[in-house]
């Protein structure tokens, strides 16, 4: 079907140009426009003829003739035609070009990963592991394992020595290298991957990779196969791991994998961190009770208490026992807001350990006036109010919305820290937003022995208690419960250092071998040794005096010495006392000098306000 108008159209132009193009194929503009202006007359009855073709303004008059005939009555029906033919053939191009890539892809399967999500570092960890992958000859080397253990994507046939310190001992893996498109057969598929990056747009953003796999398949089960095995790759890696991910503006980065803290290491008070496990293990078996009654599935838990009481600590222990990762909300970064923070808590994933450490940081400003007083006077350029530290944007309403508001994810627990319990606002810590509160205290003598305990046990030896009564009892036969003061003590470790300084050439200035790790060359107690000397580690810690975290950097210095830590916990206690006073006393001193400035700066300003007349009273 063709139009009679764009037809006529081109019958014109053609007639005209070959008209105008003489015999040498020289093309005249004046006799085409000449000629377009009489052709066009003819067609329009209503316009004036032209006198004669050299005199006349043909383009005005040509161009308005061709636009009148274009836009009236009787094109209108070409018009219409050339537009449905238009649209049907843009249609029908658009169906071929579907059908093209159907039919194209029907043969591929393409997928895209993206370094922002954990799947990422699945499909990573899987190329690293994929034997016939490490065969390439172009490869990116790199010492990053994901957060794994080494064994999950080490290179094959490489050791790694687990008491050397050098940076040499780091495992290393294969990765697909940026330059090149790697191809390769899984399962009887072809199948392509290729890697690329995305420098970041602002220079407080992280650089972007992404992962692009086609595989030559019509079946999409492969796809989710090799997602499967990937994951189940991760995971087992991961096994010993808990994730951490931490805010990158919007949105969630894994930042570092930990390894799993055991429960048994964290010394807190008989029943709490039994309660605090069997609440969350609970929670997350209630989602159908929650739903059943209409109550958000969300668990709140407030730690408060002084620093360096395993309020941290406890927390990663719970992740690692119920297989959850943590997503850090740092409430006081710069740039978070309560947008930012509503967006962040909204994207969580169900089941996972939302962590919120200082809650009250975010809002010190408000909830600490003196500590902001004091600060500007001991810093001049935080004089006119701006604080030289920069502070994040939340409100106390923006953190209660995106705790409970619509967008609040489900299943999630929070856990949020604190060293000033009574400076949070009621409503933040109400039912509903934080369901439990536990105090940590400083550390009682039953914590102090615990931790003495938990430090000296041979690694060997940490199994359950049943275990450690069985093994110890035998161990116990030959021991004697006078053991810290008796000269065979001393014998016997003199002895043990010896032999194992025996076992190497290499000796360090203090008598130890070298290579050998620490604990290999400790007194090996027995369990009832233990027990002793634990009773007196504790009898010399004075109750709730010190933080649990003070306790375990002074036993630090004594790794291999349970005896001397014993004997020199007194004095350790007595250095302690001193160094705190001195510092109060320092504290005082700074108190009363802002003071006496506080004073000196209200009497100059009164004095500043006396009226001249009453100073010179005063003065005669
Ligand atoms: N109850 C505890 N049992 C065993 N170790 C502990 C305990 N409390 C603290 N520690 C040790 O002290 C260090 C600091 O502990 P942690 O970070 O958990 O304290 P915190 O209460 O969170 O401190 P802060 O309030 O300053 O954040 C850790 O290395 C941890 O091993």
């Amino acid at each position: 079907m063709a139009t009679p108008l764009a037809l006529s159209l081109a019958q014109q132009v053609f007639s005209i140009l070959s008209d105008q193009t003489g015999g040498d194929g020289q093309f005249n503009l004046q006799a085409l426009l000449s000629q377009a202006g009489s052709n066009c007359t003819n067609m329009n009855a209503t316009s004036t003829p032209t006198s004669s073709p050299a005199n006349t303004m043909p383009t005005t008059f040509d161009l308005s003739s061709i636009l009148t005939f274009l836009f009236s009555f009787s094109s209108a029906s070409d018009w219409i035609k050339f537009a449905v033919l238009g649209t049907v053939l843009t249609a029908a191009r658009g169906w071929l070009m579907e059908a093209y890539y159907r039919f194209y892809n029907s043969f591929f399967i393409n997928a895209h990963f993206e370094n922002c999500d954990e799947v990422y570092n699945w499909m990573m960890v899987w190329l690293a592991k994929n034997p016939k992958w490490t065969q390439t000859n172009d490869v990116h080397i790199s010492t990053k394992s994901f957060g794994l253990s080494y064994d999950s994507v080490g290179i094959e046939g490489e050791e790694i020595d687990d008491i050397a310190d050098t940076d040499a001992t780091r495992p290393l893996t294969f990765e697909p290298s940026f330059s090149h498109v790697f191809r390769f057969w899984y399962k009887g598929r072809w199948m392509s991957v290729s890697r690329s990056y995305k420098e970041p747009d602002s220079p407080y953003g992280s650089r972007t990779e992404a992962l692009d796999l086609c595989i030559w398949s019509w079946n999409r089960t492969i796809l989710s196969t090799m997602l499967l095995e990937a994951k189940k790759a991760y995971k087992d890696g991961q096994e010993d791991f808990v994730s951490v991910y931490a805010s990158d503006f919007d949105s969630w980065q894994h930042m570092t994998s930990r390894p799993k803290r055991p429960l048994k290491s964290i010394v807190l008070e008989p029943g709490v961190k039994e309660l605090l496990m069997r609440d969350a293990r609970d929670f997350l078996r209630s989602k159908r009770w929650y739903s059943a009654r209409g109550i958000p599935f969300r668990r709140g838990y407030l730690l408060y208490g002084a620093p360096g009481t395993g309020k941290t600590s406890i927390i990663h222990g719970i992740a690692g026992e119920l297989g959850l990762d943590v997503y850090i909300l740092s409430l006081s970064r710069i740039g978070m807001d309560d947008n930012t923070l509503a967006r962040l808590i909204s994207s969580l994933p169900e089941r996972c350990i939302a962590l919120m450490e200082d809650i009250d940081a975010a809002f010190s400003r408000t909830l600490n006036r003196d500590s902001d007083e004091e600060e500007r006077e001991s810093n001049p350029s935080s004089q006119n109010g701006m604080s030289s530290t920069p502070t994040s944007r939340i409100s106390l309403s923006g953190l209660l919305n995106a705790l409970d508001g619509v967008g609040a994810q489900e299943g999630r627990i929070l856990f949020a820290t604190t060293n000033k319990y009574t400076s949070l606002d009621p409503a933040l810590c109400r039912p509903g937003r934080m369901d439990i509160h536990v105090e940590f205290r400083l550390a009682s003598r039953y914590q102090a022995n615990e931790l003495f305990r938990c430090f000296y046990l041979p690694d060997s030896e940490k199994g359950t208690d049943d275990e450690k009564e069985t093994d110890s009892a035998e161990i116990d036969s030959t021991a004697d419960s006078g053991y810290l003061s008796s000269p065979e003590v001393e014998d016997e470790k003199a002895e043990l250092i010896k032999l194992d300084a025996e076992k190497t050439e290499d000796v360090e200035p203090n008598g130890l071998p070298v290579n050998i790790p620490h604990y290999e060359h400790g007194p090996k107690l027995s369990f009832r040794q233990l027990e002793t000397l634990a009773g007196k580690f504790a009898a010399a810690i004075p109750e709730r005096e010190f933080s649990m975290a003070a306790l375990q950097g002074y036993l630090m210095g004594y790794k291999t010495q349970p005896f001397e830590a014993v004997a020199d916990a007194r004095i350790w206690v007595k250095k302690q006392r001193l160094d705190a006073a001195a510092r109060a006393e320092k504290e005082k001193e700074k108190k009363a000098k802002a003071q006496e400035k506080k004073v000196e700066k209200t009497v100059a300003g009164a004095e500043a306000s006396t009226p001249a007349a009453e100073k010179e009273a005063a003065a005669t």
